[in-house]
């Protein structure tokens, strides 16, 4: 059987590296920059008072002097004329300093006159100055390729003038489930039938990470209506990825294996439970080359799947963090399937001295979805340990964060 990380490696390998999408500054939160931006503007662009007060010349300036107010510069002024020799001006915080003001007295130091001001306290030059440029110089490296865009570099981004910024474009994931047991949830259902539940957690799974997904209405165990389906989805353009859920067993009507295995998607067993059988490879769509990852249709095994082999490639490609890991020691015994990786779903709980163990929700069976639903973490067993006491450190793939 193929390792883990084996297969992780060969489903990383078929994710197309991102493009480049410029998008408005107030839409880039959370995305991940492209590349350096240059700042195209100095900031603050122009020298600016970071007090309401008075500009003057420190050498007029002196304590108890009186000096006429010859004019007043509020922020957004833009003909502010020179400041004459031996006069003050009224100025407020963000607006321009004039020409041959070296100083401002913020008016808490002065008698706050209107037609004169009274100098209570001489002041430093340079003092209560923004100069332009001190946050940035025009051309500096104002953005940094590979960084995830914060509110504080939305902010920045618009403080340049910026209108659009450069970011990684996710990889658009069409999502198909199989089966000719899948209902769609309103619709009654017969004997022998279910809901199909896989696509819309897949979709909400690959959303999650960061990436765009969409479902193709799922099709019954028929290779020739799969491909069908596949195709017409395709030619419609804009999928990067193709993920599949089902019909890739050992059993007499695989149709996922059975349509794909001839056009380039290898199907392997994976040492891990749940998740054994896999399949990934580029297919041959009416002439487009389409990557595709083919998971199990066992509710779990299709969202541990995705969470152990194709998140961390979609992260990768965003240039994204994956999921966070951490170690806690278990609450009881767990006895784990020889010679495959186990995921167990796990649930961690704070302890009265503050340490955190974590409790096994479930059996392995990959049917139970609602253990799966109320776990906030997966346990990584490794194949080789088939019996782990209570207390043992485990290693953990944190869900929620
Ligand atoms: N003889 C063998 N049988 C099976 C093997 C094996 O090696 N030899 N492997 C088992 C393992 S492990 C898994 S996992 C499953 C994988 O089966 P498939 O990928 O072929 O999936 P299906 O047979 O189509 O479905 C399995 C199971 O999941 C339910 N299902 C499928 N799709 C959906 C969906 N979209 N929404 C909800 N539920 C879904 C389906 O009804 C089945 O119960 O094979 C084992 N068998
Ligand atoms: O490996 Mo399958 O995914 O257990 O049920």
């Amino acid at each position: 059987m193929r390792p883990v990380d084996e297969h992780r490696a060969a489903v990383a390998a078929l994710v197309p590296a991102p493009r480049t999408v410029d998008v408005p500054v107030a839409d880039a939160l959370g995305r991940v920059l492209a590349r350096d931006v240059p700042a195209p503007l100095s900031l603050p662009p122009f020298t600016n008072s970071a007090m309401d007060g008075y500009a003057v010349r420190a050498a007029d300036a002196v304590a108890g002097e009186v000096l006429p107010v010859a004019f007043d510069v509020p922020a957004g002024r833009t003909d502010v004329p020179a400041l004459p020799v031996g006069a003050a001006c009224r100025i407020m915080t963000g607006a321009p300093v004039p020409d041959g003001a070296d100083a401002i007295v913020p008016v808490e130091r002065t008698d706050g006159g209107i037609e004169r001001v009274r100098i209570d306290e001489a002041p430093e030059p340079g003092r209560f100055f923004r100069a332009a440029g001190s946050d940035i110089g025009a051309g500096d490296v104002a953005l940094r390729g590979g960084e995830t865009v914060g509110p504080a570099v939305v902010g920045f981004a618009a403080a340049l003038g910026l209108t659009t910024v450069p970011v990684l474009a996710p990889p658009h994931v069409a999502v198909l489930s199989t089966g000719s047991e899948l209902v769609e949830p309103g619709t009654p259902l017969r004997p022998g039938q279910i809901y199909e539940s896989n696509a819309p957690m897949l979709a909400s799974a690959i959303r999650e990470a960061g990436a765009t997904a969409e479902v193709v209405r799922f099709v019954a165990d028929d290779a020739d209506a799969f491909l069908a389906r596949l195709a017409e989805r395709i030619s419609a353009g804009g999928v990067d990825l193709v993920v599949t859920s089902g019909g890739v067993s050992a059993g007499a009507f695989e149709v996922v294996k059975d349509a794909l295995a001839s056009r380039g998607v290898d199907f392997v067993k994976v040492a891990m439970q749940p998740g054994m059988p896999q399949g990934c490879g580029t297919v041959d769509l009416g002439g487009v080359q389409v990557p595709f990852v083919t998971f199990p249709g066992n509710p779990v095994s299709a969202l541990v799947s995705f969470e152990v082999f194709l998140r961390p490639a979609l992260r990768a490609a965003m240039g994204l963090p994956d999921r966070p890991r951490r170690v806690a020691r278990l609450a009881e015994p767990v006895d784990s399937i020889p010679a495959k990786r186990q995921y167990l779903r796990g649930l961690l709980t704070r302890n009265a001295d503050g340490t955190d163990s974590v409790s096994v929700l479930g059996g392995p069976g990959s049917h139970y979805l609602r253990w799966l639903s109320q776990a906030d973490c997966l346990l990584d067993v490794p194949a080789e340990v088939e019996h782990l006491a209570a207390g043992t450190p485990v290693e953990l793939i944190l869900l929620n964060d």
